[in-house]
């Protein structure tokens, strides 16, 4: 058996590269190649089929083995000259396929690679959510939000998604403390509008239900529906796992505050939807990852930041006005109790000792980390505070 090994020149994009091999492909004696020379261009997914190509510095090994038939290589064209070709045979079917460049493409481009943890159930928002923001992603469910952070920071996903703040409900305040456990960059936010529908089982009439499930965040924002009905409330894990409940336990008094989608998933019926108190019902969604972005400039950007500040009369003032000397817009500020450090005592030789409440604040500010009136706010800001962390540049979601 011939053991010849040519190195092979190739550009980066195998895709789009023609390579050289031996005419003697063209042979039909399947195991016995040699004497080259002349060499062909055969495209590389074609190629790929049968060989397993091995890359070094640019150079690369061309094994081609056990060939069926050289004319499973599809159309040769050749020209040029090439010396001591090498043959290994031998049955590739079995062997893991050689990454090209096309599985080296950032896997975000499109979505279809890109695995994203999301608290709940399938059919909940939040799977709602990831899906808005890469259409072809694999979602995971998690029991927990600490889960969701772990899966990103134990490879087992790309990118997690996380509720951060309601339009009727507010702050997710879970979900601020946790940033500060975790090194987790946000990557992305998405808005996602939120119509809930009241769902039962299929004959069951909206005044049969005594019983209804969702998630606390969706049943304070269908309080006035849920007055009306005169119904007891329970809370579930999310929208969508009440949903599967009510579908599971097959009770006809019992009904879910859930999606649409949940109700095809889980095969109940839909008896009212748009049930929640206010038409334009958003809840905003944080993506995260385990590197941050490169901020840009070519679309509107958010910055989110958290810091702690010294002590002293009128210093939140002072770190607010960081900001708007240029004219830095902020779109979110929220406090949040320092657990490690809840009180802090402050003396006044007139007053006597206080105790005091001690905060980390997150702000939101409307300005990408790439311009320099960003940059000179936060180095303005740290002059009066002792922490602070940016969690994350990234566009501004204005698809809503
Ligand atoms: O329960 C769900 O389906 C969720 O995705 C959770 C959640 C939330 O935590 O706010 C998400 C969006 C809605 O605001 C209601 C519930």
């Amino acid at each position: 058996m011939s053991s010849n090994v040519v190195p092979i020149s190739f550009s980066a994009n195998h895709l789009h590269s023609k390579w050289a091999i031996s005419n003697s492909l063209q042979n039909n004696n399947n195991n016995k190649i040699s004497g080259f020379n002349s060499y062909f261009r055969v495209n590389a997914a074609t190629l790929r089929k049968c060989c397993c190509l091995t890359s070094n510095f640019g150079q690369s090994k061309l094994h081609l083995e056990n060939e069926k038939k050289p004319s499973d290589l599809g159309s040769i064209s050749g020209d040029g000259k090439i010396d001591d070709t090498q043959i290994i045979t031998k049955d590739l079917s079995s062997l893991p396929k050689p990454l090209s460049s096309t599985d080296l493409v950032s896997p975000n481009s499109d979505g279809s690679k890109v695995r994203v943890a999301y608290k709940g159930s399938p059919g909940a928002y939040s799977e709602a959510a990831a899906l808005k923001a890469y259409p072809k992603c694999e979602t995971v469910p998690c029991e927990e939000f600490e889960s969701v952070f772990k899966a990103v920071e134990l490879w087992l996903v790309d990118k997690a998604i996380l509720q951060i703040e309601n339009s009727i409900g507010g702050s997710v305040h879970r979900n601020y403390d946790l940033f500060l456990r975790h090194r987790l960059h946000i990557v992305g936010e998405v808005k996602l509008i939120v119509d809930h529908c009241l769902l039962g089982l299929p004959g069951v009439q909206k005044e049969d239900l005594k019983c209804i499930l969702s998630h606390p965040q969706a049943l304070v924002q269908c309080k006035t529906m849920l007055n009306e009905l005169d119904v007891v409330k329970v809370n579930t894990e999310d929208t969508a796992s009440a949903a599967k409940t009510v579908a599971s336990k097959g009770v006809q008094d019992t009904g879910a505050i859930a999606s649409s989608r949940a109700a095809e998933i889980y095969g109940l019926h839909v008896l009212s939807n748009k049930i929640q108190d206010d038409s334009d019902n958003v809840t905003r969604f944080l993506i995260l990852a385990r590197e941050p972005v490169i901020p840009g400039t070519d679309r509107p950007h958010k910055t989110s930041i958290v810091f702690t500040l010294e002590e002293g009369p009128g210093v939140l003032f002072k770190a607010l006005a960081v900001f708007a000397l240029r004219d830095i817009n902020l779109s979110k500020i929220e406090s949040r109790p320092q657990r490690n450090r809840p009180l802090r005592i402050v003396d006044d030789s007139n007053k006597g000792s206080s105790k005091y409440f001690d905060y980390f604040f997150y702000i939101d500010f409307e300005a990408s980390m790439a311009e320099p009136r960003a940059q000179y706010a936060l180095g303005h800001l740290q002059e009066f505070s002792h922490f602070l962390r940016i969690l994350g540049c990234y566009p501004v979601d204005t698809n809503l």
